[in-house]
């Protein structure tokens, strides 16, 4: 959890908004003592506040008792223990899934029972068991074969047992694998997931060496992604024999790709005596996984390549019932475009502005060198991050600079501030800079379409100075959407009739439709296509920092702290910029965190507003603001949509994008009502 966060909720069902709290504790073991493990598990049992918990393989005997397993005493102790434990859990939140040794048809089996509100719901074998190196498991144990019964009886209940099992709890729908089963090439788990399981669990011993751990971590990361599930491993801990072999206890809990959680282990920094357990416990989103379920085709494909003759077992009826009033165990970004660690911001800046180059290099291979590139320099930032990328591609393909033609076009709205940056923009760039005063041609163009801007009517002797003047003593509330599409048609017109035009616009800007269409709506390539605006400012400073230097590095810094505007209406009487986008609309952190719940998750407006409520945002919101904001993206979203269904080439950087080729197909006409 990023920075320390949690954020506490009221009481909430937690169910109702697919959230699923795992647990993974490697309690102390003692090895050979079954009742000493019991009463540890219980105890954690006692405590817990997940809907699930897991606890390592082989936990109620410890992994490390060699040729004990093949005393009676110790296999009746563990199944006296397993007995104990389901006693225990009647009525308790958790269910629990624990290992243990098991004799089954006179074969003794390592195996995973889950247990659940007083019973022993089923077993699970391992199928495959380590024999190499220091692991010598087929010395004691038999895998799991086709022989294999499919119920076992244990103190005289027929209990569900086998690899064909999945658990039913709520929406979460549970499978079992045991350490090595998931270090093969074919882990179980995967089949598992294909037929329906999304919560993974892993009961493992696994002992610590050198670079184990990234290993292993890597292979629950991807196991999870590659399963598109939430997968829970949990290593056996220090307290098991170190007469060969040191555990550490590792405990991680991932979710389609990323770590929510892990716990410390011993090799990480961890000193022996410090460690009575090892825990780790998050909150993951099963209706995101749903989502990516849905959306990713080729993941229902493979159904048709496997023989998944699954059988569930119902834990908890009644559970999607059961409300918990406590934090989330779970990190709600309010930034999910930005990462909030330095490296990695750092790392997704200079990877954006690669492919962003790379996008324009290929596209200027196609164009005679003669070509001029034309941009609209503004002085605001995304004409800034397309001119820098523009210099970075035009130095990588060999093109000078100059055949970019950087285009100032002040108009009535233009501060002295954002002209300034861009006059020194273009001669710090070194690219062939001109200025184009676009006032005139936009008073030719009210009185032909014969508007009075802003109500102020045109006689002949209004000049452009006297306009201005006029505009200049407006109210703040002043609106006229013809006077601004006006500027912004006829800067598009100077540019287009120049040559080869880079589009500027970014992805927040087209999911909200906040530009003019067929202005700056429109371009032959528009490097910005899919950067979120709460990145660009990061964009611009990454570059600074580490592409350019001297004057230009303290402009962009100056570029990247300028306010976000259109700069279609007038400056107040002080200079100063009027029309802030954000007071217009809303702010562009909230609508970047709806944009990226809604396209990205496919989630409903309850649950973006829940999220949105665990956030911490740069700002403090009302609820109400929030709410508002959101039925702001969502309706001009929805509205929006024709002017994204003929948006210029662009490259797609990142896993959210709008593109109406590649990633949003969406009618122009559909209803907003039911989102
Ligand atoms: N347009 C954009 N501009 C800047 N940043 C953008 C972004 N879209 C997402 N991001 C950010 O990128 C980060 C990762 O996004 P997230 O949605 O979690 O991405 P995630 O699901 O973790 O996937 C990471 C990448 O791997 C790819 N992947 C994953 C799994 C399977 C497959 C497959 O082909 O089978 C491919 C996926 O397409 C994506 O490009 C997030 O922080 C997100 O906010
Ligand atoms: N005074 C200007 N001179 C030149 N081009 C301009 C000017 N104002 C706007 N443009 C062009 O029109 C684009 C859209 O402008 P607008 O001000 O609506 O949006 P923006 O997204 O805030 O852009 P920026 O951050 O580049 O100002 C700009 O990126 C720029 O290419
Ligand atoms: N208990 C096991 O199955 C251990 C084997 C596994 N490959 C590991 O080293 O972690």
């Amino acid at each position: 959890m990023p920075d320390g966060r949690i954020n506490t909720l009221g009481s909430i069902n937690l169910f109702e908004h697919g959230i699923f709290r795992i647990q993974a504790s490697a309690p102390p073991t003692v090895v050979a003592n079954p009742v000493a493990n019991t009463d540890a598990v219980i105890e954690h049992l006692n405590r817990s506040v997940a809907d699930l918990l897991v606890l390592p393989e082989l936990g109620l005997t410890g992994y490390t008792c060699g040729d004990l397993f093949g005393s009676d005493a110790l296999l009746r102790g563990a199944v006296e223990g397993l007995l104990r434990i389901a006693r225990a859990s009647e009525g308790a939140r958790p269910a629990v899934v624990i290992g243990l040794p098991l004799v089954v048809n006179g074969s003794l089996m390592n195996v995973a029972a889950v247990v659940a509100d007083g019973e022993i719901a089923g077993i699970v074998p391992k199928t495959f068991l380590p024999t190499y190196r220091e692991f010598y498991e087929g010395r004691h144990f038999r895998g799991s074969g086709a022989a294999d019964p499919e119920t076992v009886t244990i103190a005289g209940d027929e209990i569900p047992f086998g690899t064909d099992l999945l658990f039913a709890y709520g929406e979460a729908v549970l499978a079992v694998e045991i350490c090595e089963d998931f270090w093969t090439p074919l882990p179980p788990s995967s089949s598992a997931a294909v037929a329906g399981a999304n919560v993974l669990i892993n009961l493992s011993a696994s002992n610590e060496t050198i670079g184990k751990a990234e290993w292993r971590r890597d292979l629950v990361r991807s196991q999870s992604g590659r399963c598109i599930a939430a997968y829970a491993y949990v290593s056996a801990g220090p307290g098991e024999s170190t007469s060969d072999l040191v555990f550490g206890g590792h405990c991680l809990i991932a979710e389609n790709g990323t770590l929510l959680g892990q716990s410390r282990r011993i090799g990480d920094g961890l000193e022996p005596e410090w460690v009575a357990e090892t825990s780790v416990c998050c909150d993951v989103d099963l209706q995101r996984l749903a989502h990516d379920r849905r959306v990713i085709g080729s993941f229902d494909d493979v159904a048709e390549h496997l023989e998944l003759d699954y059988r569930r077992v119902d834990l908890f009826e009644g559970a999607s019932a059961r409300p918990v009033s406590v934090p989330l165990a779970r990190y709600v970004d309010a930034h999910p475009f930005v990462p909030s660690e330095s490296g990695e911001l750092a790392a997704r800046c200079g990877e954006i502005l690669a492919l962003q180059t790379a996008g324009l290099v290929k596209r200027l291979s196609c164009l005679s060198k003669e070509t001029a590139l034309a941009i609209g320099v503004s002085g605001g930032l995304d004409s800034t991050l397309a001119l820098l990328v523009a210099v970075r591609a035009c130095d990588a393909a060999g093109w000078p600079r100059t055949s970019i033609h950087g285009i100032t076009m002040p108009g009535f709205g233009t501060t002295a501030h954002t002209r300034t940056s861009a006059d020194r923009l273009i001669e710090a760039t070194e690219i062939t800079g001109d200025c184009i005063d676009i006032r005139q041609l936009c008073l030719d163009t009210f009185r032909s379409l014969e508007h009075d801007p802003l109500g102020i009517p045109l006689p002949d002797d209004v000049t452009v100075e006297t306009l201005q003047s006029q505009l200049n003593d407006l109210p703040d509330d002043a609106a006229d959407l013809t006077f601004e599409n006006v500027q912004a048609r006829i800067r598009t017109m100077l540019l287009m009739n120049r040559g080869f035009v880079l589009g500027t616009g970014d992805m927040s800007e087209q999911a909200l439709g906040w530009s003019t269409y067929n202005a700056d709506h429109m371009s032959m390539y528009n490097v910005n296509t899919s950067v979120p605006k709460t990145l660009v400012r990061f964009l611009v400073r990454y570059a600074a920092d580490h592409f350019f230097d001297g004057e230009l590095t303290d402009l962009l810094h100056r570029v990247a702290d300028t306010p976000i505007s259109p700069e279609l209406l007038p400056p107040s009487s002080d200079g100063e910029i009027r029309q802030s986008t954000e007071s217009t609309l809303g702010a562009y952190e909230l609508h970047d965190f709806f944009l990226f719940h809604f396209v990205r998750n496919g989630f409903t407006r309850d649950k973006i507003l829940f999220l949105a409520s665990q956030a911490a945002f740069d700002e403090t919101y009302s609820p109400a603001t929030i709410e508002q904001t959101l039925d702001t993206f969502i309706k001009r979203f929805f509205h929006n949509q024709f002017k994204r269904n003929c948006v210029p080439d662009g490259p797609k950087v990142g896993s959210v994008s709008l593109s109406p080729r590649g990633d949003w197909r969406m009618p122009s006409d559909a209803d907003p009502g039911a989102f």
